[in-house]
C-alpha cells in the first residue's frame, strides 16, 4: 500500500545512518578537471575569438545550510506537510515509540562529480520496517557542492565558456538562475552580476585595444589615412542597460525612479505596466528605459538600485523571497562596427519554483502569480529542451517561445533564424536540506535533461556552394576571394557612375568602364586564410575577430580605409553567417518534408471537417461562405498543409492571431488568411501551382 508522511526529527537516526552507509561505498567525489582561470588569462588564450564549447551549460549548485534553518524546517513541516514523502508500505510517521532527535541538518544531496557535474539527491521514504533513502542520481556538464565559493562559479561558467567575449562580439550571452525559493538563486546571480560589471569593461579594453591596434598596424603599412574615428580602447564599446521584472503576466521597469509612485500594501512601489509583444520586425523590445553606463562601478551601482527594486514577499520558504522574474539585459555595441547587431547578456534570476504546498498560505493575488510564474518555468522548459536538442539534431525542431511572455523576452537566444550565435548558461540550484529533497529532485529533473552530448562526430560531408560547413581551404579561399573582389568592383562602378554624371554635367564624357579589368583586392586572402582554415572556422569565429583578422591582412590607402575595410569584413562574414543559417534551415525542411506522411484519418479523426489541430478553426464546409477562401485546395489539401507544417503551423496561427489582436483586426480573419497563406506556399495558387 503507497502511503505518504512527514518527515520528522524522529527518523533522523535512522536515515542518517542510511546515509553514511551509502556514503562509506562511495568512491572520492570527482574534482573540476582543470584548474580555473580568470578573465584575464582567459582572454590571452591563443583561441580566444573562437566560438567554442557548447551552446547549453547546465551546472547544479547547492549552499551550505543556513544557521538554526534546519529546526525551523522540521518546525514549518510539523503541521504544514511540506515535507511529505512518498513510498510503499506502512506510515509510520505516527510511530511516537522513539524519542524525538534533535533538529539537526541531514544532508538531502550529495554532489559527487564535479565535472561533468553529478549530484545525488537522497529521497526519503516510508516502509512498514521504517524509513528508507533511496538515492537518485542527475547529470549535469558542472557541479558546484555547498562549499563553492562564487568565484570559482564563475570562472568556471562563465569566464571558461567565454560569455562576454561573446557578448562583445554580437553574441547573445544568456544566464538563467532556476531552483525552488530559498535555494541561493539570488545570491548567485548577484555574484555573477557584480563579476561580469567588473569584466565586461576589462574584456572590452582588451578586445577594443585587439581591433584598434589591427587598424593601426595596416594604417602604418600603407598610405592610408582614415579621420573616422578617434577611439580608445575603453571607449570602443558602449554598453547600455535595461531591468525588467516579470511579475505573473505584468511586467515593469526597474529602472523607473520610484520617487513619486504610489505604494501598495506590502509597501512595494506600483509600476507602470510595460506591454511585451512582438513588433513589425518580429523583434521583442519592451519600451523600456535604458541606461548607458561608462564604468563597472556605475553598472555595478545601477545593478545594486534596480534589485533593490524587486519585489518580495515571503513564502514558506524564505522568508524574503523573490516572487518574480528579473531579467536584466546589457547590450554591448561596438563603435568600430557599428553595422553589427549589438551583442547582449541576458542574466534572468528566475522566480522560486513553489509547489502548490508552499503556495496554499498566498492569498488570491500571489496564487495567480505563483500559477503564473510556474507557467512561465514550464514553457521555459520546453524551449530550452527543444533547443538543447535542436544542438544534436539536424531535423527540424520547433521551439515555442511565443507561448509565453518570459520566453518571448528570451526571443533572442531562441529565434532559430537569428543570426546572432548564443550560448546558455542554466544554473539550477537546490536545498541541501533532506527535508526539500522532493523539491531538488524536482529541480534536478527540470534541468538535468538541458545537458547535451557533443554532436556525433560525422565524416566531412560532400561539398555543397551553397553550405560553408562542407567547404575545404582551397574552396574557402576562392569564396572569400570572389566576395571582396565583389565588392571592391561594386565600389569602382558606384564611383564610375558618379564621375560619368559629374562630366556629364560638365557637357564632357568619360572613359567606359571596363568591368572584367581584375580587381587589386585591399585584402591579402592568403593572410586572411592560412592554410588549414576552413569555412568551418570562419562560422566559428566571432565577428570581432574576422573583422581583426581582415585588418591584419589589408593594405589601406586613401581608398581604402580602415572603415572601409571593417565594412567589407563585417558584410563578408554576415554572408558567411547567413549561408549556414540556410543551409542548416535548408536540411532542416528537407528532413521535415522527408517525414512519414501522417496519416490524416488517425491524425485527425474521421470526420473531413474536423477542427485543425492547435487552432479554433473547423474546417469550412462544403457550400459555406468561410468555403470559397479555399476553393482552390480540397479539404484533404487543406489538413495535409496543417500536417506538413507540423508545430510551425501553430506557431504561424499564433502569430497571426497575436498581430491581429495588436492592430484590433478581426483574429479569425486573420488565422484563415494565415491558413491561406500557408496552403499557397505548400501547393502554390491556382495560377502557379507548385512544382
Ligand atoms: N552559496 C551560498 N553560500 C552561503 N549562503 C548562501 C548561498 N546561497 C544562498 N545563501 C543564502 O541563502 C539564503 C537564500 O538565498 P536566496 O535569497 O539567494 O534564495 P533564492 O533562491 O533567490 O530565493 P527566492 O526564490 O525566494 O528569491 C540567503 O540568506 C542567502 O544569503
Amino acid at each position: 500500500m503507497a502511503s505518504s508522511a512527514a518527515l520528522t526529527t524522529t527518523h533522523l537516526p535512522t536515515l542518517r545512518a542510511l546515509l553514511d552507509e551509502w556514503s562509506a561505498k562511495q568512491p572520492p567525489a570527482k574534482a573540476f578537471a582543470s584548474p580555473s582561470q580568470d578573465i584575464a588569462s582567459r582572454l590571452e588564450d591563443e583561441k580566444a575569438g573562437e566560438v567554442r564549447g557548447k551552446d547549453i551549460i547546465v551546472a547544479f549548485r547547492t549552499r551550505p545550510p543556513l544557521p538554526d534553518e534546519a529546526a525551523e524546517k522540521f518546525h514549518a513541516s510539523e503541521d504544514k506537510e511540506s515535507a511529505v514523502v512518498g513510498g510503499d508500505g506502512e506510515d509510520k510517521a505516527g510511530d511516537a515509540a522513539e524519542e524525538p532527535a534533535k533538529a539537526e541538518f541531514c544532508s538531502g544531496v550529495t554532489a559527487t562529480s564535479a565535472e561533468p557535474g553529478t549530484f545525488v539527491a537522497h529521497v526519503p521514504g516510508f516502509k512498514w520496517s521504517g524509513p528508507t533513502l533511496t538515492h537518485k542520481s542527475y547529470e549535469a556538464d558542472l557541479a558546484f557542492g555547498p562549499t563553492a565559493a562564487n568565484d570559482e562559479l564563475y570562472q568556471r561558467t562563465v569566464v571558461a565558456n567565454d560569455m562576454i567575449p561573446l557578448a562583445l562580439s554580437s553574441g547573445i550571452a544568456c544566464i538563467l538562475a532556476y531552483g525552488q525559493t530559498g535555494s541561493g538563486k539570488t545570491y548567485t546571480m548577484e555574484a555573477l552580476e557584480h563579476r561580469i560589471a567588473r569584466d565586461l569593461f576589462i574584456a572590452a579594453k582588451h578586445v577594443g585595444a585587439r581591433l584598434l591596434q589591427a587598424e593601426e598596424q595596416a594604417k602604418a603599412s600603407s598610405a592610408g589615412t582614415d579621420s573616422t574615428e578617434d577611439l580608445k580602447p575603453d571607449t570602443v564599446f558602449e554598453f547600455s542597460v535595461t531591468f525588467l521584472e516579470l511579475l505573473g503576466k505584468r511586467a515593469v521597469d526597474l529602472l523607473e525612479p520610484a520617487d513619486g509612485l504610489p505604494i501598495d500594501a506590502q509597501g512595494n512601489a506600483v509600476r507602470k505596466e510595460v506591454p511585451i509583444h512582438e513588433d513589425k520586425n518580429g523583434d521583442v523590445r519592451p519600451r523600456l528605459i535604458s541606461r548607458v553606463v561608462q564604468s563597472a562601478e556605475q553598472l555595478d551601482e545601477l545593478i545594486t538600485t534596480a534589485l533593490s527594486h524587486r519585489r518580495t514577499s515571503a513564502t514558506l520558504r524564505n522568508a524574503t523571497s523573490s516572487r518574480s522574474h528579473a531579467v536584466l539585459t546589457i547590450r554591448a555595441t561596438n563603435k568600430l562596427l557599428p553595422f553589427a547587431e549589438p551583442g547582449q547578456l541576458l542574466l534572468v534570476d528566475l522566480a522560486g519554483s513553489e509547489r502548490y504546498e508552499d503556495s496554499k498560505a498566498h492569498d488570491k493575488q500571489r496564487m495567480l502569480e505563483s500559477r503564473e510564474n510556474n507557467n512561465s518555468l514550464m514553457s521555459l522548459k520546453e524551449c530550452v529542451r527543444a533547443k538543447a536538442k535542436m544542438a544534436t539534431e539536424e531535423g527540424f525542431v520547433h521551439i515555442p517561445w511565443r507561448s509565453n511572455k518570459l520566453t518571448m523576452l528570451l526571443k533572442p537566444i531562441f529565434d532559430i533564424e537569428s543570426r546572432q550565435p548564443s550560448k546558455t548558461l542554466i544554473i539550477a540550484h537546490v536545498s541541501p536540506h533532506i527535508q526539500d529533497t522532493v523539491h531538488s529532485v524536482n529541480t534536478l529533473s527540470y534541468a538535468s535533461p538541458f545537458k547535451t552530448s557533443p554532436p556525433k562526430p560525422r565524416g566531412p560531408a560532400p561539398y555543397d556552394a551553397a553550405d560553408p560547413r562542407t567547404w575545404d581551404h582551397e574552396q574557402t579561399v576562392a569564396w572569400l576571394t570572389q566576395e571582396f573582389t565583389k565588392r571592391q568592383r561594386a565600389r569602382v562602378v558606384n564611383a564610375h557612375k558618379v564621375r560619368a554624371e559629374k562630366a556629364a554635367k560638365d557637357g564632357k564624357k568619360v572613359k567606359p568602364l571596363d568591368d572584367s579589368a581584375p580587381v587589386a583586392l585591399v585584402v591579402d586572402i592568403e593572410k586572411l586564410c592560412p592554410r588549414g582554415m576552413t569555412g568551418k572556422h570562419y562560422g566559428q569565429l566571432y565577428t570581432v575577430d574576422f573583422v581583426q583578422r581582415t585588418l591584419e591582412a589589408a593594405r589601406l590607402d586613401r581608398e581604402y580605409t580602415a572603415s572601409v575595410v571593417k565594412n567589407m569584413a563585417a558584410e563578408v562574414v554576415g554572408t558567411l553567417y547567413y549561408l549556414i543559417l540556410t543551409a542548416k534551415t535548408r536540411k532542416r525542411r528537407a528532413v521535415m518534408q522527408s517525414r512519414k506522411v501522417v496519416n490524416l484519418e488517425a491524425a485527425y479523426g474521421d470526420t473531413p471537417y474536423a477542427t485543425v489541430p492547435g487552432t479554433s478553426i473547423r474546417m469550412p464546409e462544403e457550400g459555406s461562405p468561410e468555403h470559397s477562401m479555399f476553393a482552390r485546395w480540397t479539404n484533404e489539401q487543406f489538413l495535409a498543409a496543417a500536417a506538413r507544417h507540423g508545430p510551425h503551423w501553430h506557431e504561424r496561427l499564433n502569430a497571426a492571431v497575436y498581430t491581429a489582436r495588436q492592430q484590433k483586426k478581426n483574429t479569425e480573419r486573420a488565422e484563415l488568411d494565415a491558413c491561406y497563406k500557408m496552403m499557397e506556399e505548400e501547393y502554390g495558387t491556382a495560377d502557379t501551382p507548385a512544382a
